[in-house]
């Protein structure tokens, strides 16, 4: 299990001013729903977290290992015990589901794309591969190509390579905004399933408060580059999380009404 300490975290892109002095801990196996306005800087957090953004000024501790400093092979190392799926998956759309699954661990090797593309995987990582699409009940596609795939099977495929990791820490930025509800309801069904199973700490962006008070722990709300709420799920009154989607939300100053023909589910349905 893993810890996360934020403190004092300062992010710019040129002149914008996305995270400001942001603090933030999460406890190991805790799981933790960020809720936000489009612009809110939630996607700038979710990349400083996993490496792929360095913020100027502020740290970011994952169990005991400073990531914002950490760079090489001490970097690739902490991103190792950090899974992460995507809004958009991230598949290799023409390499088949259990290419991809494959993909999970020997792509972070040398080679090893070529490794997948060969089929020339040890045994037992390819046994690993049909073990975790069968969690996410895909193992019968495993020949399939990604890209005849619905959504929510994508999804889950991703949730299968995030699995091949065997990570301790899963960021999961807006996971089922792509799909339509049904298929979201069981994409997180799935992905907490799966979190609760391994013990692992999860931290996850959502825009629907009803998902957020169905699946998290706590509930912590962004506006303009800070935190703003922190509760816990039992004890988040709708009055404050409606706040986060009011007034100046965005960190690049737009105003709410750009916001709203911006992304139409700005709003979580229960407060709009
Ligand atoms: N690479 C970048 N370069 C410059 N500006 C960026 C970059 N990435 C994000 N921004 C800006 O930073 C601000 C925050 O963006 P971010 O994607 O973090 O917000 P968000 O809360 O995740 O929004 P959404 O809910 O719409 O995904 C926005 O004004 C965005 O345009």
């Amino acid at each position: 299990m893993s810890s996360i300490t934020i403190r004092n975290l300062n992010k710019y892109y040129g002149a914008l001013h996305v995270l400001r002095s942001l603090d933030l801990s999460i406890a190991s196996g805790e799981g933790v729903v960020l809720l936000g306005a489009n612009g809110c800087g939630k996607s700038t957090l979710m990349k400083c977290l996993n490496g792929l953004e360095t913020p100027q000024s502020g740290s970011i501790v994952i169990d005991q290992n400073d990531v914002t400093t950490a760079k090489g092979l001490r970097l690739r190392s902490i991103r190792r015990d950090i899974g992460v799926v995507f809004q958009q998956f991230n598949l290799v759309e023409n390499l088949t589901v259990f290419q991809n699954v494959l993909y999970g661990a020997m792509g972070q090797r040398r080679g090893g794309l070529l490794t997948v593309w060969n089929s020339l995987a040890p045994k037992d990582t390819r046994e690993k591969a049909m073990h975790c699409l069968s969690r996410v009940r895909m193992a019968d596609k495993a020949s399939s190509r990604c890209r005849d795939l619905s959504g929510g099977q994508q999804q889950r495929v991703a949730i299968a390579r995030m699995l091949m990791q065997s990570p301790k820490i899963i960021l999961a930025d807006e996971p089922v905004a792509s799909l339509d509800p049904k298929a979201g309801i069981e994409v997180m069904d799935l992905l907490w399933e799966v979190v609760r199973e391994h013990n692992m700490t999860v931290f996850c962006t959502l825009h629907q408060l009803d998902l957020a008070q169905n699946y998290a722990d706590r509930i912590v709300g962004m506006k303009a580059g800070q935190i703003v709420f922190d509760s816990s799920n039992s004890s988040a009154d709708k009055e404050s999380l409606a706040q986060l989607y009011q007034g100046d939300t965005r960190v690049d100053g737009a105003s709410s009404h750009e916001n709203e023909y911006a992304a139409p589910n700005n709003r979580p349905a229960e407060i709009a």
